[in-house]
C-alpha cells in the first residue's frame, strides 16, 4: 500500500497497538517506556516511533491540536492496520477535586467539536471502548495514585470571551474536564470499528485561567512528567493485557 499521505507510514511500519498524543514533543518521552525504538517518520504534527513492550509491538504518534488533525492520523492509521488506539493526553479540570497531574479516564466525551460533526449528527454518542477503559482503570486501581473515571467534553475554542460560562455549565453537569480530541477520536473509532480509549493527565484547575494554567504546569516540569508517564504506563498496560 502507498504511504499515508499525512503521517508518511506505510502498514508495514504500524503496529495494531497505538498511542496517540497531541504534542509530538510527547512522542519521545513516551518512547522511554518502550525498548527497541525506531523512529518512524515526522511531517507536521505527525511524529512517529514504533517500539516494543513485552513482546508486542507498539506505534506511538501525535496528532496535533484539535479534532480534524487527530482525525486524520486515526484515518490513515487504521489504513495502515491499527486495531487498538489510546490517547495519551492532556486536559482541563472542571471539577475542583481533580489536581493537577491527576489521571481523567474517558467512558465518553461531550462532542463540541467539529470533527466529529461533520462524520455524524448530533445525537451520536462518542463511547470509548470498554475493554481499553477497564484496562486502564485496572492499572490504576493497582497505583497509589489519583485517577477519575467518567465524562469529559472535547472542544474547538480555547480562548472563548465565555469561557468560564462554558466551563460552569459542564461543571454542573458533572463532566470531569476538557480536551480538544477524544470525543472525534472515540466518535470516528467507532465507524471505523477499532477500540479506541483515552487517558488525560490535568493541566489546568478548575476555575484557573487555561493560559494561566498552562503555563505554570509547563514550569511545573516534575508534576507535568509525573502524570504524563503515569498516563502513558496506564496506556501501554490497556494495549498489552486487554487488547486480544
Ligand atoms: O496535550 P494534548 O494531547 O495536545 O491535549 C490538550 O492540549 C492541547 C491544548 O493545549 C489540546 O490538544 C488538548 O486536547
Ligand atoms: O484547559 C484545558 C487544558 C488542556 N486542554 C484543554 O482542552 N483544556
Amino acid at each position: 500500500m502507498m504511504v499515508q499521505p499525512h503521517i508518511l507510514l506505510t502498514p508495514e511500519q504500524v503496529s495494531e497497538r497505538v498511542i496517540l498524543c497531541g504534542d509530538p514533543a510527547r512522542v519521545n518521552r513516551i518512547a522511554v517506556l518502550l525498548s527497541d525504538v525506531k523512529p518512524l517518520a515526522s511531517n507536521r504534527e505527525f511524529t512517529s516511533v514504533t517500539g516494543e513492550l513485552h513482546g508486542k509491538r507498539i506505534t506511538v504518534c501525535s496528532t496535533g491540536i484539535g479534532a480534524p488533525s487527530a482525525i486524520i492520523a486515526l484515518e490513515e492509521l487504521v489504513k495502515c492496520g491499527a486495531k487498538y488506539i489510546v490517547r495519551v493526553g492532556s486536559a482541563g479540570a472542571y471539577q475542583s477535586h481533580i489536581a493537577l497531574g491527576d489521571l481523567i479516564i474517558a467512558e465518553a466525551a461531550v462532542r463540541d467539536d467539529g470533527g466529529s460533526a461533520s462524520y455524524v449528527p448530533s445525537n451520536f454518542p462518542a463511547l470509548a471502548n470498554r475493554q481499553l477503559v477497564n484496562g486502564l482503570c485496572d492499572f490504576m486501581h493497582h497505583q497509589a495514585e489519583n485517577y477519575h473515571c467518567g465524562l469529559v467534553r472535547s472542544h474547538d475554542s480555547f480562548y472563548i470571551d465565555n469561557e468560564l460560562d462554558v466551563c460552569r455549565k459542564w461543571h454542573h453537569l458533572g463532566v470531569l474536564g476538557a480536551d480538544m480530541e477524544t470525543a472525534a477520536l472515540l466518535t470516528v473509532g467507532r465507524l471505523r470499528h477499532v477500540a479506541v480509549a483515552s487517558v488525560l493527565n490535568n493541566v489546568v484547575l478548575y476555575g484557573e485561567d487555561v493560559a494561566q494554567g498552562i503555563n505554570d504546569y509547563v514550569s511545573a516540569e516534575k508534576a507535568m512528567m509525573h502524570g504524563e508517564l503515569l498516563a502513558a504506563r496506564a496506556a501501554l498496560a490497556a494495549l498489552v493485557n486487554h487488547c486480544s
